[in-house]
Parts: C-alpha cells; structure tokens; sequence
C-alpha cells in the first residue's frame, strides 16, 4: 500500500483530487468509483473548482456510486443521488446516463442489485475506486460480517453507522434502516483503490486496517489483499502514534 500522509485536510483533498484528475488526463474515458460521506466532499469541492478553472473534462467519465439508502427517493435532500448532484454533477459537464447510483426506492430491491452488477459487468471494470472508512471498518456500507466474496447487495445498518450519520438527518429516526451497497468483491475488482481516512475518530479503524488480521469482522482489511491501493490520511489520524513506521 502505497501512503501519503498530509497536515490538513485540505492537503488531503488536494492530492486526492489532483490523483484523479491526473488519471482522468491519463484516460478520458476512466471509470470513476465513487464514496459519499464528509471525508471525499473536499475533493468533490478540488475538481469543480478546477472545472471551473478548465483544468479537467468530465465529458467522457463513467461514475459508480458505491452505496444508496433504501427507501429515500432521489429527491430527498438526504439520498446519495441529491449528494452527489450537489456536491459533483451539477457543477461539472459530465453526462448524467454515464452516472449510476442504485435506486433504493425500487419496488425489487434483488433486481436493483442484480441490475447493478449487470452495469458494473457492462461499464466496468472501475479503474479508480474512491472509499471512506467506517469507525467500525465499513467499505460502503459493508458492515462487519459481510462476506468477502459479496456483490451488489441490501445491507442493515448497524446501529453505530445509523449513529455516524444521524447528523446528516434532522431526526436520528429518519435514519434509514437498510441500505444498497456494492459489495466487497465488487470493491476489491477496481484496478486502482482511492482511501481517503480523515479525523481523529478513525484512527483506530486505520491501524486495524493496516495492522489487523484480515477478516470479515473488519471489512477494511480485505484491502491489504488488494493490489494497488493509495491511502491519503491527514494529519489528525496520524498526529502523537506511529501508524507509519
Ligand atoms: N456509506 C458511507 C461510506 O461510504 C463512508 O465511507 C462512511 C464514512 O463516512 P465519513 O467520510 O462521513 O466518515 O460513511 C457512510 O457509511
């Protein structure tokens, strides 16, 4: 695994979107995974300013959003879709047929998966997968105990996630109970891994990331099996310990 470690979360964000952009330049037409969460927004902010800057070209990207609540339509403010719409795809030129989210609010939510994966098979393979970190060692929202050989799948939400992001809801029952992810063997399958670990609540589930027996019990670990992954942490995560030797 290759590590960057920066002082400030903006450095962070920074270098994360300037390695996209970069493979973006590399090949115009890159398959682009994509997290939701606090930790990649300041990069989401990086690229439409250099958008706007007309540093980079989005036209010819493919994006897949790794997760999606079930039973919030698009239009709720607090649904990956609406994320994602205000934070990347209104603001930059890239097509919205070429951006896939699953849609929690299908009628068949199997179907949904099996849908998914069918356009990750059609699309795919994603050549740069962006993830966050769960405290509790999430990819997406693969929670402990999820298989390793996972695909698109419907997940319950533990209840420490559930807790993690009541402070996007304005009531913590609002909070979803279930959720769309693509699975781990969906992740582990992009050519190139993106881990962006920002505060001081994660340092614990980065050292067992990079330290830990790998294990079902702690999705993350699974990374250490992957071929090329790139982690960008901040300072905070890193400060007064000696994760990096
Ligand atoms: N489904 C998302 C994950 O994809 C994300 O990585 C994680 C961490 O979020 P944050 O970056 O806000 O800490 O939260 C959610 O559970």
């Amino acid at each position: 695994m290759d590590i960057i470690t920066t002082f400030t979360y903006e450095d962070l964000s920074r270098i994360a979107a300037k390695h996209v952009m970069d493979k973006i330049r590399q090949n115009p037409k890159l398959v682009i995974g994509l997290a939701t969460g606090s930790t990649p927004t300041g990069m989401y902010q990086f690229l439409v300013e250099e958008y706007q800057n007309n540093k980079v070209d989005f036209n010819q990207i493919t994006t897949f959003n790794l997760d999606e609540y079930v039973g919030i339509d698009k239009q709720n403010p607090n649904s990956y879709f609406s994320f994602m719409k205000n934070k990347l795809f209104k603001h930059i030129n890239v097509r919205p047929e070429q951006t896939f989210i699953p849609d929690g609010t299908k009628p068949s939510l199997e179907k949904e998966c099996l849908h998914y994966e069918q356009l990750l098979g059609k699309f795919g393979p994603v050549d740069i997968q962006i993830l966050g970190l769960g405290e509790n060692g999430h990819i997406g929202f693969n929670e402990p105990g999820t298989s390793f050989k996972s695909r698109t799948h419907i997940v319950e939400l533990t209840p420490s996630t559930r807790n993690a992001n009541a402070r996007f809801f304005q009531n913590d029952l609002d909070v979803p109970t279930h959720a769309i992810t693509m699975g781990i063997q969906s992740i582990m399958e992009a050519k190139e891994i993106l881990l962006l670990v920002s505060g001081e609540n994660k340092k614990k589930a980065l050292h067992q990331l990079l330290y830990g027996e790998i294990s079902e019990s702690f999705p993350a670990t699974i990374l250490q099996n992957h071929p090329c992954v790139k982690i960008i942490a901040d300072n905070e995560v890193l400060h007064n310990n000696s994760i990096i030797a």
